[in-house]
Parts: C-alpha cells; sequence; structure tokens
C-alpha cells in the first residue's frame, strides 16, 4: 500500500476588492489549482473558503491510500468530513472500510462522515475528491455516470448546449453540505454558466476534464462587474469565492466537476448576471 502525501497547501480566503490588484501570477496562485494527479500521490489543497479540501489521487503503481494532514487535527481524513469523488481517468475502483465500488470514467462516489480507511486503484485512474466539513454521518453511496438528475441546458445558438448531470443534491445522494455533479458540453458548445451567476451562501470549485491537452478553458471569475480571467489546461481546478462568478468558454468541448459548499444546499438559489452586465 503506497501513502505517499505530501504536505496539504493552504490558501486563505481573499477579499474581492483583493483580486482587483492580482496579476496573472497572483490570481493563478490564489483560485487556480494545478498538479493535483501527480503518479502514486494524494495532492490536497485546503482553502479557507467554506474550509473545502480539493485533492487528488492517482493510484498508478498500486493501492493508494487516503492520509490525513495535521492541519485538520483528526485521526483520519473523514473524521468530522465528507467528500465527494469524480474518477477522471480511465476505469478504477475505491474501497471504503473494506466496501469496494468500481467507478468508470465519470462514476461519482460520496463517502460519509466516519469512514476510516478510502483505498484508490486504477493504474490509470485519476480521482478528484471534494470535501467539506461534516456534522453527521450519510451512507457511502455510488452514481453511475448519467445516473443523477440530468438537466439539458443552454443553445447551439449561443454555444452553450450542455448536459448537467446533478449527482450529490438535495433530490439524490444526501450530505451534509455537498452539492455535486458534473457537466459536459456538447460537441461544438464552448460556454459553461453563461448567463454567469453567484452565489453568495457557498463557494463552488471547478475540476475541468476531458479537454484535449492541447486546448484550454478560458475561466471567467471576480465580481460580475469587474472580472478577470484564468487560462485553465484539462484536470486543473478552479476555486470561486462566494462574491465570484464562475464560468468559462473553452477553445473545444470539454467536462468539468463542479462541487459547491456553504450555508445552503439549493441548487437554484443563485443571483443571475444578465450578459450585458458583466465587466
Ligand atoms: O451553481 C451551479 C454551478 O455553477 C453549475 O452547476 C453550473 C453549470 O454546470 C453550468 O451552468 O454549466
Ligand atoms: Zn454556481
Amino acid at each position: 500500500m503506497i501513502t505517499t502525501q505530501p504536505p496539504l497547501h493552504v490558501r486563505h480566503a481573499t477579499h474581492p476588492a483583493q483580486i482587483l490588484g492580482f496579476d496573472t501570477a497572483a490570481l493563478r496562485e490564489h483560485y487556480l489549482v494545478e498538479d493535483l494527479f501527480t503518479p502514486d500521490t494524494v495532492t490536497a489543497v485546503l482553502t479557507h473558503h467554506d474550509r473545502i479540501v480539493l485533492a487528488g489521487a492517482r493510484p498508478a503503481s498500486g493501492p493508494l491510500a487516503l492520509g490525513t494532514w495535521p492541519e485538520l487535527r483528526s485521526e483520519y481524513f473523514l473524521e468530522r468530513r465528507e467528500a465527494g469523488i469524480v474518477n477522471v481517468g480511465a476505469p478504477g475502483r475505491i474501497t471504503v472500510d473494506g466496501a469496494e465500488f468500481e467507478l468508470t470514467t465519470g462514476a461519482c462516489l460520496y463517502a460519509g462522515r466516519g469512514a476510516r480507511e478510502v483505498v484508490f486503484e486504477g493504474a490509470d485512474a485519476a480521482f478528484y475528491l471534494f470535501s467539506a466539513p461534516a456534522h453527521t454521518d450519510y451512507p457511502t453511496t455510488l452514481v453511475e455516470p448519467g445516473q443523477g438528475n440530468r438537466l439539458e441546458l443552454g443553445d447551439q445558438q449561443t454555444a452553450n448546449r450542455r448536459i448537467i448531470d446533478q449527482y450529490i443534491h438535495a433530490d439524490g445522494v444526501q450530505s451534509c453540505q455537498i452539492v455535486l455533479g458534473v457537466t459536459t458540453l456538447h460537441s461544438g458548445s464552448t460556454w459553461n454558466t453563461m448567463p454567469a451567476h453567484t452565489h453568495d451562501r457557498r463557494t463552488e470549485c471547478y475540476l475541468y476534464f476531458g479537454l484535449p491537452e492541447s486546448e484550454r478553458v478560458v475561466h471567467l471569475l471576480g465580481e460580475p462587474e469587474q472580472t478577470r480571467h484564468l487560462l485553465v489546461a484539462d484536470r486543473q481546478a478552479v476555486i470561486s469565492p462566494s462574491w465570484s462568478i464562475h464560468s468559462g468558454a473553452g477553445t473545444s468541448a470539454y467536462s468539468f466537476v463542479w462541487a459547491m459548499a456553504g450555508e445552503n444546499q439549493a441548487f437554484s438559489d443563485m443571483d443571475g448576471v444578465d450578459v450585458q452586465d458583466l465587466r
């Protein structure tokens, strides 16, 4: 069993006034998460925005165990936390306290508070984990790709035709805080989440995947009236504080895992912004 785990990268929360003075490097340092998927390693970032932990696990040459980090002051990672995990690589397996779950590409596993041992397997699997503090235990549950609640949004005319699969949400797999799903763009569409929105009660993170290596997503962030952008590659994540829009246009079609945590789980609790009001 491999348990390679570099130190937890801790990122402090930021105020919307700060982003106005950030140059490209500072924007990337605060909001972009690169290099989550190092072979035989669990890599993690803690953001103080809603105390979310983002992690990547790549069990390349054997089973890889999820450990904890000293900053969490916990005996094991899920002692006071829950996690939503999506496989963004080739099929693999996750074993949670002895129970085995096979995850095909795009499958989602909810691991509830109290699960002591989480082990990842699959030479070409790549597991993306989104975790938030939890106040009670909910059962560990697998959702096959496309088996959540499916929404068809957007239009080919506005280049934003996309499928939103909701997996962990109020009417689906139960959780304390996490709301999570996968959005997939139809071929020829480029825009996600346009018209854009904020939701002051939750932090949201996107993990882009299925994007060819030579392509990029131009991801918009910041307050709606003063936006900034990041150029994002495959398997990179973006942290959007509650005050930030989160929307992107790819140079080709792509998918992304969107996941939120905070005050409520109401998916429709968003403050929409008209396209012409963005700056
Ligand atoms: O709060 C919800 C999230 O931003 C995403 O679900 C939006 C999304 O996937 C999309 O519109 O493409
Ligand atoms: Zn959102």
